[in-house]
């Protein structure tokens, strides 16, 4: 085709042309274009729209402002604000355009995540006389990126959380602690820590098996879990080891509330597979951090602590 058929190719021939659902307003906000994409996306044909101000009527319940509209009257960022919350942005490529993604929940069955481009269009003197909006349904690669997100968070919360007891693992437990411990040196808050322990659990599973064992453990990681503020934050640091990471706490309060954990685990009454019932009991080791400690000096502390409480015959809380 030559140069000069094509320069008498209308508008409206063009838009048709293309697979992207796209409409034209002017500056009343009336509909001049319609093309044929959008009339298969919408069910409107261009007869039914074209000189109206319907340009909302597939994507909304009721009349709004549509990108384009907002375009036309001189981008206003509190009217985006209003309209599109914080889910538009300018456009990287077009000068005075802006995009924006949204979930429309009349279109179609379910709704359509659709991505959608309002342009100024301008005149020989950079005057506005309408504006073009195009739309792309991206559905699929919001689903995608919903099911990826949700993947990682799973795979976060794998990785993080122990499968028995619900608590922490301990590669959390030390980033955490660093975390924890850089805090309380910036704001000048005292932090405590306890590591506790199992007594005799070797015994334990040795007597009435491991799988009791394991109950034994899921019970304790549930105390742990009730006496928990919702700043502290619980730990299995090892087989039969936890660890209590307390923000804020001077370590007589910290003190006060591992006993109280300690009392409530000896007073349960586990009930073996023979029908015997047992009581378990714990040691703890109690620190509060000092502003020289790295993560590794407070839990060698904690350690010796627990090491004290093991030693001095067990069932207590040494600090
Ligand atoms: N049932 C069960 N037992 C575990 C698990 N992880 C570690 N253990 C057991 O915990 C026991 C720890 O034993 P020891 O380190 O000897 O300590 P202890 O018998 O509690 O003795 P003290 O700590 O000195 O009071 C071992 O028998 C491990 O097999 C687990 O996930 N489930």
């Amino acid at each position: 085709m030559s140069k000069k058929k094509l320069d008498g190719i209308g508008i409206g021939n063009l838009l048709d042309n293309i697979p992207i659902p796209a409409f034209i307003i002017n500056t009343q906000h009336v509909i001049t274009h319609w093309n044929v994409s959008l009339e298969i996306a919408s069910g409107l044909s261009s007869r039914d729209v074209v000189g109206t101000r319907d340009q909302w009527r597939p994507f909304y319940k009721s009349k709004r402002p549509t990108m384009a509209d907002l375009i036309v009257a001189g981008v206003n960022i509190p009217e985006l604000d209003q309209f599109y919350a914080a889910k538009y942005h300018p456009s990287d490529v077009l000068q005075g355009a802006f995009m924006a993604e949204d979930f429309f929940p009349d279109i179609g069955k379910e709704g359509e995540w659709l991505s959608f481009t309002a342009s100024p269009i301008k005149d020989e003197n950079g005057i506005i006389i309408g504006a073009i909006e195009t739309l792309v349904v991206i559905t699929d690669r919001k689903k995608a990126e919903f099911e990826l997100t949700e993947r990682e968070q799973r795979y976060r919360e794998l990785s993080q959380v122990d499968d028995l007891t619900q608590l922490y693992n301990a590669r959390h437990f030390y980033h955490e602690l660093e975390h924890e411990l850089e805090r309380s040196c910036r704001y000048k808050q005292p932090l405590s820590l306890c590591m506790l322990d199992l007594d005799f659990f070797k015994g334990v599973n040795d007597r009435f098996g491991h799988p009791f064992g394991d109950q034994v453990l899921r019970k304790l990681g549930f105390l742990i879990q009730s006496h928990l503020r919702c700043i502290d934050s619980a730990y299995r640091y090892g087989g039969e080891e936890f660890a209590i990471i307390m923000p804020q706490v001077e370590i007589y309060e910290a003190f006060t509330a591992v006993e109280r954990l300690r009392l409530e685990l000896s007073e349960v009454d586990f009930r073996t597979g023979s029908g015997q019932v047992i009581n378990v009991s714990l040691s703890a080791g109690l620190v509060q951090a000092q502003a020289s400690d790295s993560k590794e000096s407070l839990v060698a502390k904690a350690d010796k602590a627990l090491y004290r409480a093991k030693g001095g015959g067990r069932n207590r809380t040494c600090f």
